[in-house]
């Protein structure tokens, strides 16, 4: 692998020399909220000159604004890449797509033969509506009370990427040495469907040829309880379209078969399935991962005026728009079969499109699911890893929305969803996504126990969690 040290971004030695003054300017704040006794609210815990710097490292990331649809995507890959160069990571940028940087991060192992471990996160977000958040979304402000940092990217997942750096940092100065080389890819365009980040990555020759991935790791949920959450496979996205044509008529005149009637004879049938599906997860019978879930995002229909639609004229066509998640599990041609039946059927004049159909199936005709049990040996010392550092993980689950881990699993290789964030509420793509400082913090420590226990791993998939010992 060619390597490249970049010379852009910002340098190591400006990166600690924000990080304390912010340490500093903080160091102040606590000593004003901790004189003003009055105060009921609880003081969160001060962090130590060095947490203080990883938080601010992780600060200074979400303060990038990579939203969509303007992402910023070079100073992402100029952050990242003064990282990797402190840490002193083999570093790349992979431009798959122009202004689409794609930035891979390398520290080889001792024995280069042995499969390699990818830690993938992406670098855009979903865009915020800055009025509606208590702090500006991209100013990263750590609430001193309560020890959260608000900012869009903090749970989805700017978190994890920084994550994996501080947790090799923690790493290497502890003198460890990898036995399998650890790849990092901080990839674009996650948000809107991967297609020119993982994807590519995925497809690319220095992916097939050069990297030899055996495990990958991506991102997963927050947890509102203690339990980590862990994914293995994912519901695959099918964004449907229904069109229903008819005769236009007169807002008076009552007769069968109108655009909108038909219309709306579908959106009841699929509103039933859709609360029969709902009914299960209530009933705590299926997760939320284990059903098909089906959700009307747009309806278009009526004939345009200067003041708003004609009133008194029937359309002669209307449209509905559907995000369908179909899990592993479920059967697609049943679930097609339905679809041409029932809610777009030609007896009533309707026609449909897929504008995304993702398939349930891997290249070998298999569910995309990666193995629980001791077939992957991943898994068990994930487990193993997180427990040794303290956490708890719960069930293995199905990730309700589609990730970047979809790319590689399809390609056959385990990909395990995880963001080791416990006792957070889900605020991925919401107003006032937070996560707190301490949660950030453990988190590290549980990705540190987990690079350990996957650098060191020398057991084929045969052999179970054998580890070297070092
Ligand atoms: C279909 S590609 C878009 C990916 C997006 N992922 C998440 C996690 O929101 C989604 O599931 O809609
Ligand atoms: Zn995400
Ligand atoms: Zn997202």
């Amino acid at each position: 692998m060619a390597v490249e040290m970049s010379s852009k971004g910002t340098s190591s030695t400006s990166t600690d020399r924000l990080g304390f003054l912010n340490f500093y300017f903080c160091c102040f704040l606590s000593l004003i909220s901790s004189s003003s006794s009055s105060s009921s609210l609880v003081v969160a815990a001060s962090p130590s000159p060095s947490q203080q710097l990883i938080i601010s490292r992780f600060q200074q990331y979400l303060q990038i604004n990579t939203a969509h649809p303007n992402p910023n995507y070079q100073e992402a890959a100029d952050f990242i890449l003064s990282q990797a160069k402190s840490l002193s990571l083999e570093s790349q940028t992979l431009d798959f797509v122009n202004g689409k940087p794609l930035v891979l991060l390398k520290w080889p192992g001792k024995n280069p033969h042995l499969p390699s471990i990818l830690l993938n996160s992406h670098t855009d977000v979903v865009p915020a509506e800055h009025h509606k958040w208590s702090h500006p979304p991209f100013d990263a402000h750590l609430d001193d009370h309560d020890g959260r940092i608000y900012a869009r990217g903090s749970q989805d997942m700017k978190c994890v990427g920084l994550q994996y750096l501080e947790a090799i940092r923690k790493l290497k100065s502890s003198g460890f040495e990898p036995t399998r080389t650890v790849y990092l890819s901080f990839v674009p365009d996650e948000e809107i469907g991967g297609h020119d980040g993982a994807e590519k990555l995925a497809d690319s020759d220095i992916f097939n040829k050069k990297m030899n991935v055996g495990i990958v790791l991506d991102e997963g949920l927050a947890s509102p309880n203690q339990n980590y959450r862990v994914f293995y496979g994912e519901r695959s996205p099918w964004w449907l379209v229904i069109k229903a044509s008819g005769a236009p008529g007169h807002g008076s005149k009552l007769y069968d078969n109108s655009a909108l009637e038909n219309l709306l004879k579908s959106i009841e049938i699929i509103r039933r399935f859709r609360a029969s599906q709902f009914d299960l997860v209530k009933a705590g019978v299926k997760a939320e991962g284990e059903v098909v879930s089906v959700n009307t995002v747009f309806l278009k229909a009526g004939t345009p005026s200067p003041t708003g639609f004609i009133m008194n004229l029937q359309p002669s066509e209307a449209e509905a728009g559907f995000d369908i998640r179909v899990p592993p599990t479920a059967d697609p041609a049943s679930l097609e079969r339905r679809i041409a039946e029932e809610w777009a059927p030609v007896s009533r004049n309707m026609t449909f499109e897929f504008k995304q159909k993702a398939s349930v199936y891997d290249k070998f005709g298999k569910p995309i699911l990666s193995a629980t049990d001791s077939s992957n040996p991943w898994w068990a010392l994930l487990e193993g890893a997180v427990k040794k550092a303290n956490g708890k993980i719960g069930k293995p689950e199905i990730f309700p929305a589609a990730t970047d881990a979809r790319y590689f699993r399809e390609r056959g290789l385990p990909a395990i969803g995880f963001s080791p964030m416990a006792n957070t509420p889900i605020l991925l793509h919401d107003h006032n996504e937070f996560l707190s400082k301490d949660e950030y913090l453990k988190g590290i420590d549980i990705y540190e126990s987990i690079i350990s226990a996957y650098a060191s791993y020398i057991g084929d998939t045969k052999d179970g969690a054998s580890r070297e010992e070092l």
